[in-house]
């Protein structure tokens, strides 16, 4: 089997005497979506922090692109191709969408913007750039101010962003949130191809997204992962039913 590209192990995290990450192994492999569902207050955002670099863990390591990042800042993940998406959108409303874009290309954030004329003038960053909207659908709004776009679609220009730094993975929190079902399924559209170019860590409640995207899913309740498998492994677990999809098992 291919290495994974993102390897969490034994991962464990207390606030006081309450256990918000028991323990926990997950791995993202080379063109895969991995979905990480669980009931609200089940420890995905405590997860996601100390996969991203925000929250130290108690006790445990995370490898990211054959590296062991768990000393490392989420700068400094992020530099080394670990993309985090969604939770605090980045995009400047007033620019365009391919100004936008670029600014991601230049793998600045913040602070940048008195430089987007000059930057307007580099081709190579255009290219980039115009080639990350491409992918995401968004070739034919290069032009838009951003505060235009709908909803999803500035979500697709999140992940355009995104991609023009060369990520080797993606860790997605929530990216259905909020949209509408045209917004969703053109989202659902995007990420079902992005797979390809780098891995996807789904943290998402909507379920028909998960369910129409995972390859794997993973079960996280009070901290501990409960089951872990395919769309239709964890569709047919009795525990998942019970503690998770609300049915009786
Ligand atoms: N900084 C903190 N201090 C104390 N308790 C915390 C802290 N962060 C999270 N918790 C607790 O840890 C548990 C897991 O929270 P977390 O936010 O990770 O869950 P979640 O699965 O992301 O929930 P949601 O789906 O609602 O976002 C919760 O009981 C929460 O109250």
């Amino acid at each position: 089997m291919t290495d994974p590209v993102l390897d969490v192990r034994g991962i464990s995290k207390s606030f006081g005497g309450l256990k918000a990450s028991d323990a926990i192994d997950l791995d993202l492999r080379p063109g895969e979506i991995h979905a990480l569902i669980g009931p609200n207050g089940a420890g995905k955002s405590t997860l996601i922090a100390q996969i991203a670099g925000g929250l130290a863990p108690d006790s445990g390591a995370v490898h990211f692109a054959g590296r062991d990042v768990t000393a490392l800042s989420t700068a400094a993940r992020a530099r080394l191709g670990l993309a985090r998406t969604f939770q605090i959108s980045m995009l400047a409303m007033e620019y365009t969408v391919l100004q936008n874009a670029m600014l991601g290309a230049l793998g600045h954030r913040g602070g940048v913007f008195r430089f987007v004329r000059s930057v307007m003038r580099d081709h190579d960053l255009v290219a980039r750039a115009e080639a990350a909207l491409e992918q995401v659908g968004l070739q034919d709004f290069r032009a838009f101010r951003t505060a235009e776009l709908s909803h999803g679609q500035r979500r697709q220009l999140e992940v355009a962003v995104a991609l023009t730094l060369d990520p080797k993975a993606f860790v997605m929190d929530e990216p259905m949130a909020g949209l509408g079902a045209e917004g969703s399924q053109q989202l659902v559209g995007v990420l079902d191809r992005l797979r390809q170019q780098a891995p996807i860590l789904l943290v998402e409640h909507d379920m028909d997204a998960v369910f129409a995207l995972a390859d794997r899913i993973s079960v996280l309740v009070y901290g501990r992962i409960i089951a872990s498998g395919t769309v239709e492994d964890i569709r047919n677990d009795p525990e998942v039913r019970r503690a998770y999809l609300g049915e009786e098992a």
